[in-house]
């Protein structure tokens, strides 16, 4: 908790020190102002009292008074204002901190664990409420103190026992506001994977791709009920953790209207007595109004202060989270890529996926990569990107261990295709471009990437060409609402995107036709084997007459290699390929006889 608070509190001091300076000094006077001004309001009251003050001196002290009041008032607004210029600077740096370090996790773990992902909706949440919260309760917290030590000092002069009686039921109210906080924190964090299910819940509702289904199947009742289900439970949970803090703070509400009569009542019986002066009873009244007032802030927000500074150690969680793959620092050579007695499971108690996979890819090559659902194929891939290590075994490029290449200079040598490849709502040009950052602009890179993958012309028809959104959600900055392809043309632009990486040497097709015709299929393999000439191919397809022209043809069944070899040996062997390749072909036999 402490080092949350500290990490939140030297925020400001890292977005922006001079402003924040200012701020905090502009808090010190504001808080200082209102005890000034009730001193001269009891100096006035005492002067008029006593009979001795002259025209020119209780003129100047009411003139002082009112002035110490309206300083307070108008540096009040001037620290709330550059404490929301804090506030905006804060929430930039927050937000874009946490997802740099979102966007520079190197592998695919953090991103598929659940818990991780609770842990990034609870920072999120810190991102977006803790730099206001915490900035505003600083400002508040650097003026109560000020406020109270003034008057404080005050009242120490009127009379002394009640400072202390006041500072004892400050202390309570923190402590007890602080205990509501965290159970208030610890509510949200309990609920958060209900939350998240709400949120999931929420977007399929409002998302485009599952809407055809959630019509078809009449699945809107059902998901609507689940959401509002999650919703309702965290809501209940919500309410009790504020009833219960409404309670305490009723409390102590109640306990400093005690203190607060019972020390109006000593200080008035001695102004009777005429132990204590009237202006004594003034300032006295006005350092416990004042006190009162200044605190229930600082005791109010302490509550979201405290829930927001706990929620913050999430945010610092993830910006801690240690990277699932180290970078090695040697440059891939354009070689044979080789995987020995590769063993593979995602998690460390889940059945292994890959089961002592031996596997050279020869330098230049094109291998086809076969297997029924689920043997491994794409995971392979996945491997061969270092989105995850190997349990057992290695993978090497050229005989270098792929753990000890660079990263990023490893991921620049591959071009993919996935076979869950993205469709992003961005415009044609910007859809492949992307697939090399650096040529994102390159209008005549993007079109020749486009004319290999056969696309060029259906993105030339479109609306604004190139610059025609590709989405039905999103319209462009000119409010046009973009188009959409089919599943075919998308493929050939992720095609195309792939194709942008003219410096890969291994180029990954996991399953590139399944969207396409029969006529297109075979156009994309004789394109692919002219451009790609001289690189290395990994094929992934169900249609087996697709890669019956590859180099090698690898069987993959269950995790482990079964059968390898050329087509013609693979149809000699008589094994898996031979009796799947006669399946697929007798099917369309038989399609032609029908
Ligand atoms: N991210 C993941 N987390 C946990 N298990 C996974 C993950 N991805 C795949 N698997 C599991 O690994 C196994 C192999 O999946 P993989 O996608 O590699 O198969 P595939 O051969 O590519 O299948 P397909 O032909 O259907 O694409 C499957 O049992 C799958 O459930």
């Amino acid at each position: 908790m402490i080092r949350n608070a500290l990490a939140a509190l030297a925020l400001p001091f890292r977005a922006t020190p001079l402003v924040a300076g200012v701020t905090l000094a502009l808090t010190v006077f504001a808080g200082a102002a209102p005890a000034g001004g009730a001193w001269l309001t009891m100096l006035l009251v005492d002067s008029l009292t006593s009979g001795t003050a002259s025209p020119g001196r209780a003129a100047f002290l009411a003139v002082a008074s009112a002035l110490a009041g309206g300083l307070a008032i108008a540096l009040l607004y001037l620290g709330g204002h550059l404490g929301e210029v804090v506030q905006q600077r804060v929430a930039v740096t927050v937000e874009s901190r946490l997802f740099q370090r979102i966007a520079t996790l190197p592998g695919l773990r953090q991103l598929e664990d659940p818990a991780f992902h609770d842990r990034l909706r609870l920072a999120e949440q810190a991102a977006q409420e803790a730099p206001g919260t915490i900035s505003q309760f600083t400002q508040e917290v650097v003026r109560s103190v000020v406020l109270l030590a003034s008057f404080a000092g005050a009242l120490l002069v009127v009379w002394p026992p009640m400072t202390l009686l006041l500072l004892a039921s400050v202390v309570t109210a923190v402590f007890a506001r602080l205990a509501t906080a965290r159970r208030e924190a610890a509510t949200e964090e309990a609920w958060v994977a209900t939350d998240r299910r709400r949120l999931f819940y929420r977007a399929l509702l409002t998302d485009v791709r599952a809407a055809k289904e959630i019509r078809l199947f009449g699945l809107g009742g059902l998901l609507h009920s689940r959401m509002v289900s999650s919703l309702e439970t965290v809501s209940g949970a919500r309410l009790a953790a504020a009833r219960r803090g409404t309670l305490v703070q009723s409390g102590l509400a109640l306990l400093g209207a005690v203190v607060a009569g019972a020390g109006t009542v000593v200080v008035a019986v001695n102004v009777v007595s005429g132990r204590s002066s009237v202006g004594d009873l003034v300032l006295f009244l006005g350092a416990v109004a004042g006190v009162q007032t200044g605190l229930s802030g600082v005791v109010l927000q302490l509550g979201e202060a405290g829930r927001a500074v706990r929620l913050f150690g999430h945010y610092l969680d993830v910006l801690d989270t240690r990277d699932d793959l180290a970078s090695g620092r040697e440059t891939p050579a354009a070689a044979a890529i080789e995987l020995r007695d590769v063993w593979f499971r995602y998690a460390e108690d889940g059945p292994w996926v890959l089961r002592g996979v031996n596997l050279t890819i020869p330098a230049g090559a094109a291998v086809g990569l076969v297997g029924v659902n689920g043997a491994g194929k794409s995971t392979l891939v996945k491997l061969l990107c270092r989105f995850y290590d190997p349990q057992r075994g290695t993978i090497t490029w050229g005989g270098t261990d792929i753990r000890s290449l660079d990263l990023a200079e490893l991921r620049r040598r591959i071009g993919v295709v996935f076979q869950e490849f993205m469709a992003y709502d961005l415009t044609a040009a910007e859809n492949i471009g992307i697939g090399q950052v650096s040529s994102r602009d390159d209008r005549a890179q993007i079109v020749a990437a486009a004319s290999v993958a056969q696309i060029s012309g259906v993105l030339e028809a479109l609306p604004d060409g190139y610059d025609t959104v590709l989405s039905r959600t999103h319209a462009d900055s000119d409010e046009r609402t973009g188009v959409t392809l089919s599943g075919g043309q998308w493929q050939r632009v992720a095609l195309a995107r792939c194709l942008m990486r003219t410096d890969a040497s291994l180029m990954i097709l996991d399953e590139p036709t399944s969207g396409l015709d029969a006529e297109g299929e075979h156009r994309v393999h004789d394109t692919l084997r002219l451009h790609a000439e001289g690189r290395t191919r990994l094929l992934i397809s169900h249609r087996l007459s697709a890669l019956r022209g590859a180099d090698l043809i690898v069987t993959l069944v269950a995790g482990q290699i079964s059968e390898c070899g050329s087509h013609d040996e693979l149809m000699d062997a008589d094994g898996e390929y031979a009796r799947l390749f006669r399946l697929q072909a007798n099917g369309y036999q038989d399609a032609r006889v029908g």
